[in-house]
């Protein structure tokens, strides 16, 4: 269980942030939201003003008693987005820098070995860096991480320096690597796919603060916020009110939608997801007229707008698998309703 309650203020920017999790938890937020520097200061780069910050039992600092663990004290494993591993030093030797320093010259050898097999690489030993692909090196360093036995794993956007490709294999060789390590996890990332597919809880950072904290899917399903919701994929956001307890008017699209669960009095706006839509749908349906069609490796995204639409409402989006249509329908529990 990590538990942070941490302030720190850095010029005209404040981190004001409060969350306990457990297990694997995205950190996700739009640039400049604070997410690195939440991860700084988890590791002890970053000396909060005030707070307290714990993994397990450990406190790692607190502003009132004024405990403050060094870095190395922590037992942190903190992967940086350029991995950081040594360019003069082999795969071997990058990995040997991780080993604790009590474990004896004799004992490294063999530990070093076990876990170039048990991250798939073996026979990358003499390696340096520069002669690694960008998974190998993100393996490398998770390696010399790991060997450290750190108490929780920090990843600080861990796949921005991949090609699509690689991602895809190196995400799927995290996943496995993740379920092995059964101590916390905080992934900073931009991306709601990646958070969705490697964490259990998301939570999601707004200028400075937690926005929404909650688990994975239910965070998916009802984002509650304008920027959780556009961080999640949604594309189609706009002002609403209620109109009744289950319904929703937005007026700059003319549109009344129903939802799937009651709607609360500060109801501010409501998002769609691009594939939300359907012509096949047959409830909140809507006559549409399309606008532009741009054709996708896997569908076509198609912009329209709804009839008595606002003339300065940019359009809307569908993510259409194929065919026109003049109605669009999304089911209630589609409807995003949005309270911030
Ligand atoms: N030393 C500093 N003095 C003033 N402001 C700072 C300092 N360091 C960071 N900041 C500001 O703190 C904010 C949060 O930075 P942080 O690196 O945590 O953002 P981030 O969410 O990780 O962004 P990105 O996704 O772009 O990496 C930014 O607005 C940044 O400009």
């Amino acid at each position: 269980m990590i538990d942070v309650q941490c302030y720190k203020r850095l010029g005209q920017f404040c981190l004001d942030v409060e969350f306990q999790a457990c297990g694997v938890l995205g950190l996700l937020g739009p640039s400049g939201s604070g997410k690195s520097k939440t991860l700084q200061c988890i590791a002890g780069i970053e000396r909060p003003d005030r707070g307290r910050i714990a993994v397990g039992n450990r406190v790692f600092f607190d502003g009132e008693t004024g405990v403050n663990l060094a870095v190395q004290e922590r037992r942190v494993g903190y992967l940086f987005q350029h991995y950081a591993l040594f360019p003069n030093m082999t795969a071997a030797e990058n990995i040997a820098c991780g080993v604790r320093r009590h474990v004896g010259r004799s004992e490294r050898r063999p530990i070093v070995a076990a876990m170039m097999e048990r991250l798939g690489l073996t026979g990358l030993e003499h390696h340096k860096p520069s002669q690694l692909s960008g998974g190998q090196q993100q393996r490398v360093a998770l390696a010399r991480i790991l060997v450290n036995e750190p108490d929780i794993l920090l990843l600080d956007e861990p796949f921005s320096a991949l090609d699509d490709a690689l991602k895809e294999q190196v995400m799927a060789e995290l996943t496995g690597v993740l379920r092995q390590f059964d101590k916390d996890v905080v992934v900073v990332t931009h991306s709601y796919e990646e958070a969705y597919r490697l964490c259990h809880t998301i939570a999601v950072l707004h200028d400075g603060r937690i926005d929404i904290i909650g688990e994975r899917d239910a965070v998916f399903a009802q984002p509650q916020s304008k920027t959780a919701a556009s961080l999640m994929g949604c594309r189609n956001i706009a002002p609403a009110r209620k109109t009744g307890r289950r319904t929703v008017f937005v007026p700059s699209w003319n549109c009344e939608f129903t939802a799937a669960c009651d709607v609360k009095d500060e109801l501010c706006a409501v998002g769609i997801r691009e594939r939300s839509f359907s012509p096949a749908v047959p409830v909140n349906s809507h006559a549409v007229s399309i606008t532009e069609e741009t054709k996708l490796p896997f569908g076509t995204l198609v912009a329209f707008r709804c009839d008595g639409q606002r003339p300065d409402a940019p359009p809307l989006v569908w993510l259409a698998e194929g065919g026109r249509a003049d109605t669009l329908g999304v089911r209630p529990e589609d409807i995003l309703l949005l309270y911030r």
